[in-house]
């Protein structure tokens, strides 16, 4: 007997429907490349009734109690959904389920997070009456929600991006506009169905669904949309940067992230943490371990204990509990990183631990005798490729660090106080890490980054600061 099974379709969500589309997408299992859904392909008429829809529903304001209890009830019911919603992470991004069991629990946080950010906005007093001529006046500010938020996120963490968007912005009294990655639609899909099933009013949450370009585009052109928070390719972001003209814009882009070990550090915990972190979901992860510059005098320690862990990594099925390495989001990623590594051999480096391609699979490489002008140093690999190089003083491993366009998060493990300091002067990033990895994040931390990394915080705090408009109310007594 053959069990057939049912693919689900999946439609548009606007205005508190669903809205089945004849033209859908295709979303794979990454590990098998089996179909696991169709997805709705939204038109610009789709676009543009959600954008209305968000718009009207401001009409309606929720006050903070409301927003926190639509939020809270929301976390709830996604950690009752735990292991469903990890099923699907696992197929769809093709993370290991240890690490996307834990994205859901972090997801869940975000969003319990920003309910009980919903009840601490607040304003101040601010002195005017202290202004000569002023003395009978009074004044206080206040956060005000921006209004229509279009949030376009990436694959990689599908869910707890998606979360570090729609939780400030319903947190702060806004409404929203969800455009998922393509390829991980069905995360955003159920936490969709959860905001409908706490019962969220209409036109608060829409969600999207479709060609990147194209609904990005549409959403761009529609002058009710206020602001635009973004996660994902630094191509995307400039365009998007672009084309908001005036309008509010958070960028979440690219990073090279380099994590510095000292010769004072804990060796053994320090390599273990390196190894770990150049390769979490397939090393992609903007603030993922690519670059380790270590003190010449402890090198071949540190090599030796990092090779162990990285030799000791299992590759594999993602629905394995012993799995902790997957396949990467496409085979063209995978085949983009043997290009970078291979360029990066024909020029002298070294490949100590993996180097090799097989389908979808990159496995855990690390790379030593490297130059910092290689591709696999300078770009943003996002793929589980780490360069492993030394120096000898402060002053030169902080200026390598720096010599980056990007500049999200940086790791440095030391005892010395005065390292610590030193580099928290002068390292160029939104995030120094000290003793842990450039790829340390909790999600109540402000996070975002410098230079071409982007603009603006995620963190439910700080992103509802992105999210509000600040206002005075002065009074003339
Ligand atoms: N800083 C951060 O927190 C993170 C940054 N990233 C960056 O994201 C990249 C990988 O993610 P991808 O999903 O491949 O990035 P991407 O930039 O291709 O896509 C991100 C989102 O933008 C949409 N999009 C594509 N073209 C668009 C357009 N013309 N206008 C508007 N939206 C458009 C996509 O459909 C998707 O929803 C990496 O290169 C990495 O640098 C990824 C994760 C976190
Ligand atoms: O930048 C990313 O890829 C993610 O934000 C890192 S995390 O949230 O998964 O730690």
């Amino acid at each position: 007997m053959t069990t057939t099974v049912q693919v689900p379709t999946y439609g548009l969500y606007i205005d508190g429907r669903w809205k089945e589309k004849q033209v859908t997408f295709e979303v794979l299992n990454k590990y098998n490349q089996t179909t696991i859904a169709h997805v709705a392909s939204a038109e610009k008429q789709d676009v543009d009734e959600a954008v209305a829809s968000a718009k009207q529903a401001l009409k309606l304001p929720l006050s903070p109690y409301e927003r926190f209890t639509y939020l809270k009830k929301a976390a709830e019911l996604l950690i009752k959904r735990k292991e469903e919603v990890a099923n699907v992470l696992v197929q769809e991004v093709g993370k290991p389920i240890t690490e996307s069991l834990g994205e859901v629990e972090r997801a869940a946080q975000t969003l319990e997070i920003s309910a009980e950010e919903a009840k601490r906005i607040h304003g101040e007093g601010v002195p005017v009456e202290a202004a000569p001529g002023s003395e009978t006046r009074q004044a206080y500010t206040k956060r005000v929600p921006v209004g229509v938020v279009a949030a376009i996120t990436p694959f990689n963490v599908p869910l707890n991006l998606v979360c570090h968007k729609i939780g400030p912005a319903l947190a702060s009294g806004n409404s929203v506009i969800l455009k998922p990655a393509e390829v991980t639609s069905i995360s955003a899909i159920i936490l969709m169905q959860i905001f409908e099933e706490v019962g969220l009013p209409r036109g608060r949450f829409n969600l999207i669904t479709g060609n990147g370009a194209k609904t990005g585009e549409w959403l761009l052109e529609n002058e009710d949309v206020n602001m635009f928070t973004f996660t994902g390719s630094p191509r995307v972001g400039k365009l998007i940067r672009e084309k908001a003209g005036l309008r509010k814009v958070s960028l979440e882009l690219g990073n090279n992230s380099a994590t510095i070990v000292h010769n004072d550090a804990d060796i053994v915990q320090a390599a273990t943490l390196c190894a770990q972190k150049s390769f979490n979901n397939a090393g992609q992860v903007c603030i993922s371990v690519q670059r380790v510059y270590v003190q010449e005098e402890i090198y071949q320690k540190f090599l030796d204990q990092m090779k162990k862990v990285t030799e000791s990594l299992e590759i594999g099925d993602p629905s394995q509990s012993t799995t902790q390495i997957g396949p990467m989001i496409a085979e063209k990623e995978a085949i983009r990183v043997e290009q970078w590594v291979n360029e990066a051999v024909s020029n002298g480096a070294k490949i100590e631990v993996g180097g090799k391609r097989d389908g979808v699979f990159y496995a855990p490489t690390i790379l030593t005798n490297v130059d910092d002008s290689m591709k696999v140093c300078r770009q943003e690999v996002f793929g589980p490729v780490v360069a492993v190089s030394t120096y000898r003083d402060e002053e030169e491993v902080i200026s390598r660090v720096n010599d980056s366009i990007y500049g999200l998060q940086a790791g440095l493990f030391t005892n010395s106080l005065s390292f610590a300091m030193k580099a928290a002067e002068e390292i160029e990033v939104g995030g120094l890490i000290i003793n842990d990895t450039s790829g340390y994040r909790v999600d109540q931390m402000p996070y975002g980054g410098m230079k071409q990394s982007g603009s603006g915080k995620e963190g439910p705090k700080y992103a509802i600061e992105e999210m509000t408009e600040e206002k005075i109310v002065v009074f003339n007594l």
